[in-house]
């Protein structure tokens, strides 16, 4: 059966998990250095209803409130991975206004697949964003949302579906393009 590819973008503050959450979800593995990212490119194949499909994830560079997203941040991207971090108030607030730039420039943002990731569940301690607060952000964005570890994975178990998530909603917004495809055709 041939692979399909899709193109992921995890975008999110520094030093929220971008990085770890890949490298455990490509290699099983988490690295408790910090080491902040310029640009990386990883590619895993997932499967997804008994078809495979070629992931390529790209792990941008930490961005902030001021960051001006390049261009290469939009095209060809078939759908967005926004991670904040639970211990992080500050991380929470700038993946709001990533999407709002997300928005401006992709104009209807209603049909660009997204997920809202809340890393580090395992700081308990530390948290600063409750769990709540980030269903109600991904409710008003109407997008699916996860808590998870990067560190503790073998606990939680929840970054693969981060994954799974993504190409869902990237399978479920290409279904409803075909559909209006169909509708113009007709
Ligand atoms: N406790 C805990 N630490 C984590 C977790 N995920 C990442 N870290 C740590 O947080 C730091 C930053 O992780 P990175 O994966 O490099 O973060 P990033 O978002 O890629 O950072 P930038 O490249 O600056 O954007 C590292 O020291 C990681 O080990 C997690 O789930 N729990």
């Amino acid at each position: 059966m041939s692979t399909k590819e899709r193109k992921v973008a995890l975008m999110g503050f520094r030093s929220v998990g971008k990085s770890s959450l890949t490298i455990q979800f490509v290699d099983n593995q988490f690295v408790d250095s910090y080491d902040p990212t310029i640009e990386n490119t990883f590619q895993k194949t997932i499967r997804i209803n008994g078809q495979d499909y070629s992931l390529e994830l790209k792990d941008t560079a930490g961005q902030d409130e001021y960051s001006i997203l390049p261009q290469s941040y939009f095209m060809n991207i078939d759908g967005y991975v926004l991670v904040y971090s639970v211990n992080s108030f500050k991380s929470f607030e700038v993946v709001k206004i990533i999407y709002e730039k997300l928005l401006d420039m992709k104009g209807s943002i209603n049909r660009v697949p997204v997920v809202l990731v809340g890393n580090k569940s395992d700081l308990t301690l530390e948290r600063e964003v409750q769990y709540e607060d980030g269903k109600k952000l991904a409710s008003a964005w109407n997008v699916p949302f996860l808590e998870t570890s990067a560190k503790e994975n073998q606990v939680y178990k929840s970054v693969s579906e981060i994954f799974s998530m993504i190409m869902l909603a990237i399978l479920r917004a290409e279904g409803s393009d075909q559909k209006k495809g169909g509708c113009v055709l007709s």
